[in-house]
């Protein structure tokens, strides 16, 4: 009896938090994806956010304050889908709340890729009282999923900027609310993407910076 219970005990206490090959492989693909996005200069500083989901309870996701530029193994801990750090005393990216929304929004999300590069954040305050970037016949449509033709109309959402997360992720909500897209913008900040996996929502990520650059580019020259 005192046996069957001990070793009860003794399992619980082995049992880890979350899968540990799991996080490490989520992490390597952070970092890899990290690393050569900050060489692109869409993560100046500090700034961006990466996360992949590991099943229905957890995320891993980069800490907070980190350079995106730089990361290691040790930058990349997990959270549970309220935020919460899971078996770790480091503090979860700013803005871990936007990620974990779109995860407990969407099943089927598996990646969520967070930048600030020049582009985004010029077409961000450009159409911040629009509230949306409308993107018009644009080849690379096809590179978001369940899209296959260039004739279509796509509205990027463009939401208010806030250092509350609970304003933020109530405006991304509204935002989201009854649309078909893959990103939405923050006011001033940058780009939200997100895809299945991290492999989909990088191609979401370079799909959207780059019909954002065109924009710029033609609103110049119609100028
Ligand atoms: C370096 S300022 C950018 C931050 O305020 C934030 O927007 C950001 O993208 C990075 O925050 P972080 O907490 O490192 O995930
Ligand atoms: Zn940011």
């Amino acid at each position: 009896m005192w046996t069957a219970t001990a070793s009860r005990y003794t399992l619980r206490m082995n049992t880890p938090a979350f899968d540990h090959t799991l996080y490490a492989g989520c992490a390597a693909q952070i970092i890899s994806h990290t690393r050569e996005l900050a060489a692109k200069g869409w993560m100046p500083a500090t700034a961006g956010n990466f996360s992949i989901r590991m099943g229905a309870e957890h995320a891993a996701i980069t800490i907070s304050g980190k350079d995106k530029a730089r990361l290691s193994e040790a930058d990349i801990m997990v959270v549970d889908m309220q935020n919460n750090p899971v078996a770790t005393h480091h503090r979860p990216s700013a803005e871990a709340a936007l990620h974990t929304h779109l995860y407990r929004l969407f099943p089927e999300v598996g990646a969520v890729l967070h930048t600030h590069s020049p582009t985004q954040t010029i077409s961000s305050l450009l159409y911040a009282r629009d509230g949306q970037v409308l993107l018009r016949d644009y080849e690379l449509f096809k590179a978001l999923r369940g899209h296959t033709t260039h004739e279509a109309e796509l509205a990027l959402p463009v939401v208010p900027n806030a250092q509350d997360m609970d304003v933020l992720t109530a405006s991304v909500d509204k935002a989201l609310a009854g649309r078909d897209t893959w990103g939405y913008l923050i006011a001033g900040h940058g780009l939200y993407a997100w895809g299945r996996d991290i492999n989909e929502a990088r191609r979401h990520l370079e799909a959207f910076e780059f019909m954002l650059s065109c924009d710029l580019e033609l609103r110049k020259l119609q100028r």
